[in-house]
């Protein structure tokens, strides 16, 4: 379902050039959930962006749903994210002045035809999270377990086979961040893959698999 195969990550600026992931190889079936783990400034986040398309490997393979992803357009890139992807994010990254209702649309706006049905998905996703009754607020009227619940809404509300998640729980109060980490492990039961960046060995328990990196390489 995601399968990384040599992959290398190099950042350039004009006077320093940073190995941010070396040789990375992992290949994800589907169902599984999957933490990443490891120091700051280890490679989690451009692993995650990597596996998202938001980023392009320096060297490497990358393919998502059996698609080898060399070559493509950033338009195609997009398609693909917006159907198969869902994304949290550490900071929720929710849209102020937007209501809850509006905010958990967005994704659908990119694809044509669905905007007949558009609001019933995006109160099915709210329901699923239990927030139904918040619809009509906007994010700063929430806590921020809601606004997280919010996000996940929109993670899911295009029915994405994966989930990627970039320390989800890292803004929230231990309270906060298990009910998160419930709703990740109901989606994750009822097949969706996820794909998660933490710091909470934890968390990182209650998933099936781990990844440890530590300077750009997979130590474990
Ligand atoms: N756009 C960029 N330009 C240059 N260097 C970068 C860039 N993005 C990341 N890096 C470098 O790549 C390395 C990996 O960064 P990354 O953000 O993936 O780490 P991380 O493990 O997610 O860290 P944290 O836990 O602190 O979020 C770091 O050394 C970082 O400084």
């Amino acid at each position: 379902m995601i399968k990384l195969s040599g992959i290398e990550k190099v950042y350039r600026t004009s006077s320093i050039e940073t190995l941010a992931l070396d040789n990375i190889n992992v290949d994800i079936q589907p169902g599984e959930f999957v933490s990443i783990m490891g120091p700051s400034g280890c490679g989690k986040s451009t692993l995650l962006n990597i596996i998202g398309l938001l980023d392009e490997p320096s060297k490497g393979a990358v393919e998502i749903n059996q698609r080898e992803l060399k070559g493509y357009k950033d338009k195609e890139l997009a398609r693909i994210r917006n159907l198969e992807i869902g994304f949290i994010f550490q900071s929720f990254h929710l849209i102020n002045d937007l209501s809850v209702l509006d905010n958990v649309e967005i994704p659908l706006l990119y694809r044509p035809g669905s905007g007949s049905n558009r609001r019933e998905l995006a109160k099915e996703a709210l329901e699923k999270v239990g927030l139904s009754n918040r619809m009509k607020h906007f994010p700063n009227q929430l806590s921020g377990g809601q606004k997280q619940r919010v996000a996940i809404a929109r993670a899911i509300v295009g029915r994405p086979s994966i989930i990627l998640a970039d320390e989800p729980t890292g803004n929230l109060d231990s309270n906060m961040g298990n009910e998160i980490l419930n709703i990740l492990l109901q989606l994750n039961k009822e097949g969706t893959t996820i794909v998660m960046v933490t710091h909470d060995e934890n968390m990182a328990k209650h998933t099936n698999r781990l990844i440890r990196l530590f300077d750009g390489r997979q130590v474990s």
